[in-house]
């Protein structure tokens, strides 16, 4: 059964990462790392096809091998384990923006410092859009994961109901980007947050999300099926 029990867990307490709560986590944490390595090597090398099938053939391998493994789908499942890290770990890790075991998410990192959110994240070719710049479809991703966890800022937490994004200018990739955001205020179940991306200190978006604590519980959310 879900627990929504609030966790100790704190990754936001400082810009420094959190360290894995278990060495099958950091193991899991390298494999992304070498996963976003070769994503990036695949979007920028004109191998040989020969080299191409070959590396096919041996990664579905090793696919294989990792599949023959216990399976989790969701997080959800894995927190029911309650043997793989309480939601708010399994959260860090795996999510889809900042998760660090997650090799789809470029990694963004987090922090609060009182009232205001701040954070950090790269994006490498495999995130292009226009030529040299973060697809647009990204950076409000990156938008929308911030903004939700700057709601911890003013102690709320609830689901997107709406994102605002203003690109400014194009944000280049492999570049340290750094964000900046806060509660704007607090409406009952609603709460809006405002955000900035930032390039060489330069914002290149700006973003207002509506997060709304749903009415059902997170129990109702997952038993409903
Ligand atoms: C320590 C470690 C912790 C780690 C853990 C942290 C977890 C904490 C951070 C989570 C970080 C997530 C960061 C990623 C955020 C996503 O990506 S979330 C995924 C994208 N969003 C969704 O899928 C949401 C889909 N929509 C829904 O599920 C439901 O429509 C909602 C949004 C939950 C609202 O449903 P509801 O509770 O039934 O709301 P309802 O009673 O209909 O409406 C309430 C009010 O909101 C208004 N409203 C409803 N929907 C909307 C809307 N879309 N736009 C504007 N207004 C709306 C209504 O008009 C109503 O207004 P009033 O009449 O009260 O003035």
């Amino acid at each position: 059964m879900p627990d929504d029990s609030p966790s100790t867990f704190n990754p936001f307490a400082s810009a420094e990462i959190t360290p894995p709560v278990s060495s099958h986590w950091a193991a899991k944490r390298e494999l992304a790392q070498a996963l976003r390595e070769l994503s990036n090597t695949l979007v920028t090398s004109a191998p040989s096809e020969e080299l191409l099938k070959q590396a096919s053939a041996t990664i579905s391998e090793l696919n294989k091998a990792l599949a023959n493994s216990p399976r989790y789908y969701g997080s959800q499942e894995f927190a029911n384990t309650q043997e793989h890290g309480s939601r708010g770990e399994l959260n860090y890790e795996l999510n889809a923006i900042g998760g660090l075991s997650n090799p789809l998410s470029p990694g963004l990192n987090m922090w609060l410092e009182g009232k205001l959110a701040f954070g950090k994240v790269k994006c490498g070719y495999a995130y292009e859009g226009p030529p040299g710049f973060v697809h647009g479809g990204y950076v409000a991703a990156i938008l929308d994961q911030f903004l939700g966890m700057a709601q911890i800022a003013g102690g709320q937490s609830g689901m997107t109901g709406t994102l605002h994004v203003r690109y400014l200018r194009p944000t280049p990739l492999n570049t340290d980007l750094d964000l900046r955001g806060s509660v704007d205020r607090v409406d009952g179940r609603k709460t809006v947050v405002t955000a900035e991306l930032l390039a060489n200190g330069e914002v290149t978006a700006r973003s207002e999300g509506l997060f709304i604590r749903p009415s059902n519980t997170l129990k109702e959310m997952f038993e409903k099926d």
